[in-house]
């Protein structure tokens, strides 16, 4: 049944009564809807480049392309009916909800049969992590690590794992200008990967699409990494005038050899899943028509061997490594500082965020 004027206009009502903030993506997806439902397609001039919020708004608009008023209307009520019904009757498990409430608005954390599931959740920015999203990770990290839980996985919603660092978080510049921003972000890198080298449990990332970045490079401190066969691993640094970071620099070379190492940092060679298993990064490849169902039967039956163990023997494993792992985490953060501002830096993000560019 198509939704009536009467529908569009209740959902409309609905959207201001929202209990959550339903983020960015989200009110781009209301804004473009509304104005397709009620002006049709995007007939506007295109806003400048620096111009981030309206061209943002101008983009989301325009995707919608030719899409008739009325299926806008239709979608506009659908997208409002689940974000009320899913603010309701939320399966999300707050992490911090016996410790004051914890809310994410870039991720959905479930906990379940003894696996606290940290899902990246931008599948329209095809996970792009903002910076939002990194405080975000950190904080379910920090809370996964004193659940209940035995293991804790990372995975992606949608068609990617992820697409690492979201080049807009670069254009969100302080009062101090641009040498404060890489100041800024260099400390959020710092203590971002920090987190997962200090992480207590067995770590899992459940790779279930293309890898980009940063979600590669943190693979090296994962305990294991079981990939869809639709994943690829790629980590672009040099097309993006960058430099290595995640601990990389090390665990690649250690992992899979200096020669491979330097073909995936420097190069930026993109991998299958099966050469990323075959070099040492992926644990277990599966095809992705079985790939959750096989990959979560196994975890459920990991997550009931016995906890203490478990973190005791990570503890063996990793421990000698930290204090190598820090240092090569700060000398990464400090040498990426002075990388962002860089001309081949600072060009090949504008080339992405004007479009000029794709990996
Ligand atoms: C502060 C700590 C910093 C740590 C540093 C980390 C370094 C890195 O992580 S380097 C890697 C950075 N990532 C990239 O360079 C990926 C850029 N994205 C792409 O090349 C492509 O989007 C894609 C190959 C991932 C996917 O291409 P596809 O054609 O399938 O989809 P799109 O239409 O491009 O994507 C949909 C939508 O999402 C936006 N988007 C995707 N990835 C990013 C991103 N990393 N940053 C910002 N935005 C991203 C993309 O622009 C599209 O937006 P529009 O719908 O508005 O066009």
């Amino acid at each position: 049944m198509r939704a009536s004027q009467e529908d569009f206009e209740s959902a409309m009502n609905q959207v201001k009564l929202l209990k959550k903030d339903p983020g960015n993506e989200v009110k781009l997806r209301l804004y473009a809807l509304y104005k397709q439902a009620t002006e049709g397609p995007c007939n506007m001039p295109k806003p400048g480049v620096f111009d981030f919020i309206n061209k943002a708004k101008w983009d989301a608009w325009n995707a919608l392309g030719s899409l008739p008023k009325e299926t806008a209307r239709q979608n506009y009520v659908d997208l409002v009916s689940s974000l009320t019904s899913s603010s309701e009757s939320s399966t999300q498990v707050k992490p911090g909800a016996d410790r004051g409430q914890q809310e994410y608005e870039n991720l959905v954390v479930t906990s379940e049969d003894g696996i606290t599931k940290i899902m990246f959740n931008r599948p329209t920015r095809k996970n792009a992590i903002s910076t939002q999203m990194y405080q975000e990770i950190m904080l379910a990290l920090k809370a996964a690590s004193k659940d209940d839980s035995t293991i804790t996985v990372v995975t992606g919603n949608g068609d990617y794992y992820c697409s690492g660092n979201d080049l807009a978080n670069f254009t969100d510049i302080p009062p101090g200008g641009v040498e404060e921003k890489a100041k800024q972000s260099a400390i959020m890198l710092r203590d971002f990967v920090g987190t997962f080298i200090d992480f207590p449990k067995p770590l899992v990332a459940v790779v279930n699409g293309p890898a980009v970045g940063i979600s590669v490079t943190i693979l090296g401190l994962f305990d294991a990494v079981y990939a869809s066969d639709r994943a690829t691993f790629h980590t672009p640094f040099s097309h993006l005038g960058l430099s290595p970071e995640g601990c990389a620099s090390y665990t690649f070379p250690k992992i899979m050899g200096p020669a491979k190492a330097t073909e995936m940092l420097i190069f930026g060679k993109k991998l299958t899943a099966g050469e990323a298993c075959a070099q040492g990064l992926v644990t277990e490849v599966f095809p992705d028509s079985t790939f959750q169902k096989e990959v979560w039967t196994r975890l459920k039956a990991y997550s009931k061997l016995p906890p203490n163990s478990m973190r005791i023997s990570k503890q063996v494993i990793r421990n000698m490594e930290k204090e190598k792992l820090h240092a090569v985490n700060a000398e990464e953060s400090s040498v990426l500082q002075e990388r962002w501002l860089s001309d081949e830096c600072i060009n090949a993000t504008m080339n992405f965020l004007s479009k000029k560019a794709k990996l």
